[in-house]
């Protein structure tokens, strides 16, 4: 049946009872092939009756269906003529993880960040409304992905506009961890009508306790249960943005599914389906660990066993270690993470300081100036965020943050190239976007024993916003100390005295420039090697003696080029008045780098140790090199 359907028209045939065999073989194809390749297991296997259903009503692409994060999108693309290219998942020059229209006129928008769609989707319902087209226009958002603010302002438009938009709410309870917050409890409310039950009982025994004052109490018991059940039972809040609210419906019962979907096709004005899945439906291991198998390695089918990636501890792991231990005495240190518990190694901060440790959901801009307002009374915020996810509170990094020069430690994981997430969530702007910031700091460890130093420095630092940055995946092997180190603000460490050419080499790039010179030193080439630490401030007084001695210069750094650590090498260089410096910048280029291993990403933009060892070669003296 799956190898028989080529594109989405392929379906309108089916009936129901060949749609949920497809639906059988749609499950047992993600298994089989994300146990090779890894992927996100579980939320797309909690989408595949609402993906069909969505192919079966609607007419793609004419009819716009646009996902929000997008990881959910495997089905999709599935149902779309990619089936034989799912071996090459989330690896190097294959299939995207996520929505890219190069891959499919299905796919009408790109995301990997979350809480996009409904923005999206109003904008291409105003366009086609401008272009008197008729189509649909659908926008399919998990119950996690709601908790951004960015949905909220989409939605507060659309009721305005009272435009014909369809909102799929896919609610199955999770983010990546369990969903938080006020508004998923409310979801609660409404998948779950016996809320109104409990309340009105509660409500009830309440008003007994009250002594009756005539008739008024009995008026008053009787309109707080209405109001009550309006308010729990139909949706109101989405009713009351000005959506017509459907559901809540059973989000793998197709005949239900379709029959919402196709009401809402025929509604006026904004619609919003609520629909309720559970996150790794048909997989055992994954309906009980949705978190672990949200974004997911290589596994064994039978057991269910992640494989685990052998070799040293992680940054992320470092970091976790150093902020509980250093929690234990520094009572300041309070831990924020925007959704990302798991990911950014939060947890069992959580359970052992569950007074100092805050879930916003995936609201990073809250996330952001609640740090803020957390630090203007004293305490230390440790906000723990992707590099790539930082970028969606920048504002509030720039206006609440750095211009208050407010005490707040950015522990920003993910930062560099990240491999299979691809060109969303590489996390290589992070130093140009924070570098241009007054009263911002930014360090970098040369290895995971140097991190947890630089936390501790950070934490010790009181003089407004700093940042440390840390790669995703292990850390270089070496020992780490048992004493924290307070290192010297601004200051970089000489790994290798060396003459005529020196490496700047920022963060993760050290062990790359310590494999060059390693390579060179056979060829009797000596560069010098430096572990910069701090994108800012600079080490200007090495900076200068660089200078005066008649070096030549090579930046090396897991970020993009444009804008960062090289860029201000170079501008202390030109405002110094050292004019004919010779400064090579070595970074990402001026693109999005797509999906692949870091080893193929690195090779792709030239950050190998033998692309730094042909720079220095080529800058090394002519004489020298015959000798
Ligand atoms: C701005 C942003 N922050 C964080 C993330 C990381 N992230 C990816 S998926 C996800 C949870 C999404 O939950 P939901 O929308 O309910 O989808 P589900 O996985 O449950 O299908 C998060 C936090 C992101 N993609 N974008
Ligand atoms: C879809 C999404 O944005 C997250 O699931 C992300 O893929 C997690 O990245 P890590 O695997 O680096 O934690
Ligand atoms: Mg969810």
């Amino acid at each position: 049946m799956l190898s028989d359907i080529n594109s989405p028209q392929d379906l309108k045939n089916l009936n129901v009872s060949q749609l949920n065999t497809l639906a059988k073989e749609i499950r047992e194809f993600l298994i089989e092939n994300l146990s090779v390749t890894g992927g996100h297991l579980a939320p797309n296997l909690g989408v595949v009756e609402l993906t069909l259903a969505l192919h079966y009503i609607f007419d793609s692409p004419k009819d716009k269906l646009i996902w929000d994060v997008g990881h959910q999108a495997y089905v999709h693309k599935m149902l779309t003529g990619r089936m034989e290219r799912f071996h090459t998942l989330r690896q190097y020059k294959g299939l995207c993880g996520y929505p890219k229209c190069s891959e499919s006129e299905h796919d009408v928008w790109e995301t990997g960040h979350s809480s996009t769609s409904l923005s999206a989707a109003m904008g291409m319902a105003i366009a086609r409304d401008l272009k008197g087209e008729r189509s649909k226009v659908v926008a399919i958002i998990g119950d996690g992905a709601l908790t951004g603010g960015m949905a909220f302002e989409a939605m507060n438009h659309m009721g305005h506009e009272k435009r014909d938009v369809t909102v799929i709410l896919n609610d199955n309870e999770m983010s990546i961890a369990p969903n938080v917050g006020a508004l998923h409890n409310y979801l609660g409310k409404l998948r779950t009508n016996d809320g109104y039950k409990r309340v009105k009982e509660e409500v009830e025994s309440l008003l007994k306790k009250v002594p009756a004052v005539g008739g008024t109490m009995a008026k008053l018991a009787e309109r707080l249960k209405d109001g009550l059940k309006y308010l729990m039972v139909s949706g109101i809040l989405f009713e009351e943005l000005g959506f017509t609210y459907l559901g809540p419906v059973d989000g793998h019962d197709l005949p239900t599914l379709m029959e919402a979907l196709r009401q809402a096709a025929y509604t006026k004005g904004p619609v919003l389906v609520h629909v309720i899945t559970k996150k790794g439906k048909g997989y055992t291991p994954a309906e009980a660990d949705s978190d672990v198998f949200h974004g997911v390695g290589t596994y064994k089918i039978e057991s269910g066993e992640v494989l685990k990636t052998e070799g040293p501890p992680s940054y992320t792991s470092i970091f976790a270690r150093t902020i509980e231990k250093l929690a234990e005495t520094d009572q300041r240190i309070v831990a924020i993470t925007a959704a990302m518990p798991g990911g950014t190694g939060l947890s069992r901060f959580a359970s052992k300081y569950p007074e100092r440790f805050f879930d916003v959901g995936i609201a990073e801009q809250h996330a952001t100036t609640m740090a803020a307002g957390i630090a203007t009374q004293g305490l230390k915020p440790v906000f723990a965020v992707y590099s790539t996810f930082l970028q969606r509170g920048y504002d509030q990094l720039v206006h609440d943050v750095c211009r208050q020069n407010l005490n707040v430690l950015f522990a920003i994981d993910r930062a560099g190239l990240v491999g299979a997430d691809g060109e969303t969530h590489q996390g290589v702007f992070d130093i140009a976007y924070m570098r241009s910031l007054p009263n911002m700091t930014i360090m970098m460890p040369k290895d995971e024993n140097e991190l947890q130093h630089m936390l501790y420095t950070a934490l010790q630092y009181n003089d407004g916003p700093i940042a440390v940055r840390y790669p995703r995946g292990n850390g270089e092997g070496v020992e780490l100390d048992t004493e924290y180190k307070q290192l010297p603000i601004g200051k970089a460490e000489i790994l290798r005295p060396g003459s005529h050419v020196a490496i700047l080499a920022f963060g993760n790039m050290v062990p790359t420039a310590q494999k060059a010179a390693d390579t060179l030193a056979m060829e009797g080439i000596t560069p010098m090697v430096v572990n910069v630490r701090y994108a800012k401030p600079l080490d200007e007084e090495l900076l200068f003696t660089l200078a005066r001695d008649g070096y030549t210069v090579i930046t090396l750094e897991e970020g993009a080029v444009q804008g960062g650590f090289g860029s201000a090498v170079l501008e202390c260089y030109a405002q110094a008045g050292y004019h004919d410096m010779v400064v090579e910048l070595m970074g990402i280029p001026d693109y999005y780098v797509e999906h692949g291993s870091v080893k193929e990403q690195r090779a792709e933009v030239g950050l190998t140790p033998e692309n730094v060892a042909q720079k220095v070669r080529s800058l090394w003296p002519a004489r020298r090199q015959r000798a």
